[in-house]
């Protein structure tokens, strides 16, 4: 009992200290895909203008057809459930649709 209430602080303090370190790497990681993303909507903005200038649809099914199952396989080999990275892209694509459907109208 005596052990326990003297090596706890200690066990708190490492614990503490891991958790901080790892939190510190997730926060470098979230700051990357925000810049990841900051990066590919700069990319799809071009894509969104240069559609519209030629009339083109703003959603393109058979590329994304293609870009998911990359995707899908990436994330497998990445051990990243397949599914998830799926929605992502879903998620992301839906966004740039939105955006080109804007850009379209302008
Ligand atoms: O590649 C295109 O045609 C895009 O407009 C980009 C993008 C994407 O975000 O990757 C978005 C919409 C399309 O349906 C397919 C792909």
């Amino acid at each position: 009992m005596t052990n326990r209430t003297v090596e706890t602080p200690d066990i708190d303090a490492e614990v503490q200290a891991e958790l901080g370190r790892l939190r510190d790497s997730i926060d470098n990681i979230d700051a990357a895909v925000v810049h990841m993303l900051a990066e590919r909507f700069k990319c799809t903005q071009q894509v969104g203008r240069l559609k519209a200038e030629h009339r083109l649809p703003p959603a393109d099914p058979a590329r994304e057809a293609r870009q998911i199952a990359r995707l899908r396989e990436l994330a497998e080999n990445a051990k990243l459930d397949p599914g998830f990275a799926e929605k992502l892209l879903n998620f992301i694509i839906a966004e740039v649709i939105r955006h080109h459907e804007t850009i379209a109208r302008s």
